[in-house]
């Protein structure tokens, strides 16, 4: 993928971080670093308060208590974000369905004047050819495949150059094919701009295959954090249920949960 950008990466850190909606506490006492340009995967059941953590990080959320700093700076700070840059990859894509492909990907570009159209389409091009899709420019998103939009949200994402990509449950609804690819695309993403990488997923072939790091929230408290390697290892028997449950039709586990 020569046609990427380099980047700074940036570390994050969140320390001590506690977050209650009313009376439900849904953080809780949450600290972890990310160094900068690695791939750190978060994962954990639906509920666990995964997009809560990740809405702090993007300055979308104000904490209880602790600290969610990006960098140098304090993520809840806007200035950081001015200064920092970070891009999210969302699951539905977030794209303008109304618009074309291209337009799409300049949108970002022209919203923040940074530079001249001809500039602009030299840089759309260059993003387009380094994720395969410059077929889908004149497109609509409504017109494209499911994993051709995934890769249209990535390009949009990193047309910014960000230092810091966050991906929403990036495999989520893909054939095991495309997840494969698009576990394939945040690598190389990774590997060719250097950007660090945040990806929150339920996907444990994903986290196996591509993080540096693992973590494993559970009702809002971290109960794993470590290596790939020391995840498949674990003995921590919340964490081997998650990671392999095995199902017993004769034993239903949503008739224990009722209960
Ligand atoms: N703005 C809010 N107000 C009240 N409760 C909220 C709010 N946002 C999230 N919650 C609650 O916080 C808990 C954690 O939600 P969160 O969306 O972070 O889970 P998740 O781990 O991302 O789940 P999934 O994997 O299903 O996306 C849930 O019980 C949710 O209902």
């Amino acid at each position: 993928m020569e046609s990427t950008v380099q980047v700074e990466p940036v570390s994050v850190s969140v320390k001590n971080l506690s977050k209650s909606f009313g009376t439900q506490q849904v953080l809780r006492d949450v600290s972890f670093e990310v160094k900068p340009g690695e791939i750190f995967v978060l994962m954990g059941p639906s509920g666990s308060g995964k997009s809560v953590l990740m809405r702090h990080l993007i300055g979308l959320e104000k904490s209880d208590s602790g600290q969610t700093l990006v960098g140098d700076g304090d993520a809840q700070q806007a200035e950081t974000h001015e200064r920092i840059r970070t891009s999210m990859v969302f699951q539905a894509g977030a794209l303008f369905n109304s618009m074309k492909v291209y337009d799409n990907l300049a949108l970002y570009l022209r919203e923040h004047r940074l530079y001249d159209e001809a500039t602009i389409r030299t840089k759309v091009e260059s993003v387009m050819k380094a994720l395969s899709i410059e077929a889908a420019g004149d497109k609509i998103p409504a017109q494209l495949s499911g994993g051709m939009k995934k890769r249209v949200a990535v390009a949009r994402a990193i047309i910014m150059e960000p230092q810091l990509i966050l991906y929403d449950e990036p495999t989520s609804e893909l054939d095991p094919i495309l997840a494969a690819t698009t576990t394939e695309l945040i690598a190389t993403i990774s590997r060719e701009t250097g950007a660090t990488s945040m990806v929150v997923t339920h996907d444990r072939e994903l986290a196996l295959a591509i993080g540096d790091h693992v973590a494993l929230l559970m009702e809002g408290e971290l109960v794993f954090g470590g290596t790939p390697e020391e995840l498949r290892n674990s003995t921590d028997p919340a964490v081997r249920e998650f990671m392999n449950p095995k199902i017993d039709p004769d034993n239903p586990r949503f008739r224990k949960q009722e209960k």
